[in-house]
């Protein structure tokens, strides 16, 4: 069956419907990391979003038991340009089609997406459909008539982190010397692996949880986690943040940092199209080197109106936007992009291990940690 990508300036993609072939809708991004895509598929970082492969071949080793870094995929649709139907590795339960259509996730393949991209990177991020069939091409903007479709394109929802976020506390690893909580905006699975991989226990919370909630469990230090949408729609998590960093080690990653900038008063901004990747280059600046990291985010601090609190310790090479901070006066830091390195290398792991160091300092003892 042929399916369609409308985009909101009219342009038409058509290919091949797979997955779920049913209309899906949402803001069209663009990633290029060759490998991962299960990791994409189910990072929450992408709930609402259509996301388009820019690596040609993809689902070559299918779909295993151990890559999800969630339950289930949170992303409204797939684009590729190839979606390989018979994946070769031992892990493979089965292909990504199969996943995507058991999960309700709208796929195209078959699509050029090599003007696709081309056509975000020249006009920015933007909304659209996937549609079952094939829609023409109207002249500027989709015109019902000729497209057969009578689409309209409205904003996207703001609550998504309530949305993807755990409903109530649990424990995600029950001992370790030192115990973290971490505030799930749409946590990736790894990140709760990394902690627990150090030796440290894990109790994950809802990120509507309050400052005393989190004292409550006593924790050694916290970690505000990735998550989707624009960091601006969760100024209570942004408030409570701040006074969580006035208390404990806090370590915070991509919506986690840019909340944390938030809370001591940086401002945010939208991206043209984001960074969405395996393969991102970031400087650090008090040493000079450059670190190959994971990133997937479409918001960005500036630096304009920069709070005197608050240092920049990384910037991307690329475009120079703020990749991490830390806070003058507390432990308290924080990264745009991906440590626990699912997909992608594990160059910035250290960083888990730095927050491990923050919080022995804070306990006041030399901690021996596994790891
Ligand atoms: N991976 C993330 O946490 C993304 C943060 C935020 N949703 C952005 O797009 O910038």
């Amino acid at each position: 069956m042929k399916g369609s990508l409308i985009l909101e300036n009219g342009r038409v993609f058509t290919g091949e419907m797979l997955g779920r072939p049913e209309r899906r809708y949402g803001e069209v991004v663009f990633n290029t990391g060759m490998t991962g895509y299960q990791e994409i598929l189910t990072d929450p970082s992408y709930a609402g979003q259509i996301v388009t492969m820019t690596y040609p071949l993809i689902g070559n080793y299918g779909v295993n038991e151990t890559d999800f870094e969630s339950r289930k995929p949170w992303l409204s649709g797939f684009v590729t340009a190839e979606l390989c139907d018979r994946p070769s590795h031992h892990a493979s339960r089965e292909t990504v089609d199969a996943y995507l259509r058991r999960q309700g996730v709208a796929a195209l393949t078959g699509v050029d997406t090599r003007a696709l991209v081309r056509t975000i990177r020249d006009q920015g991020a933007m909304k659209g459909w996937i549609v079952p069939g094939e829609a023409m091409e109207a002249e500027g903007a989709v015109n019902p008539k000729t497209s057969g479709h009578s689409l309209a394109f409205p904003d996207l929802p703001r609550d998504w982190v309530r949305q993807v976020t755990v409903p109530e506390a649990y424990t995600a690893a029950p001992t370790g010397l030192f115990h973290v909580v971490v505030m799930d905006l749409g946590a990736k699975g790894h990140i709760v692996d990394s902690l627990a991989q150090l030796g440290c226990r894990v109790t994950v919370v809802p990120s509507f949880y309050t400052f005393e909630q989190i004292a409550a469990l006593e924790p050694d230090g916290v970690v505000l986690s990735n998550g989707p949408g624009d960091p601006r729609d969760v100024p209570e998590v942004a408030r409570e943040a701040r006074r969580v960093a006035e208390r404990w080690p806090t370590f915070g990653i991509c919506l986690g940092h840019q909340v944390l900038g938030l809370a001591f008063g940086a401002k945010v901004e939208k991206l043209k199209f984001g960074h969405r990747g395996s393969n991102h280059p970031v400087k650090d600046l008090r040493s000079g080197r450059v670190w190959i990291t994971p990133q997937n985010h479409g918001y960005a601090l500036t630096e304009d109106d920069w709070p005197g609190e608050l240092e920049v310790t990384h910037r991307h090479v690329n475009d120079g936007t703020v990749e991490g901070l830390r806070h003058r006066g507390l432990p308290v830091f924080s990264v745009q992009y991906h440590p626990e390195a699912h997909p992608g290398p594990a160059d910035s792991f250290y960083l888990f291990e730095q927050f491990i160091a923050l919080m022995e300092e804070g306990k006041g003892v030399h901690a021996i940690y596994a790891g």
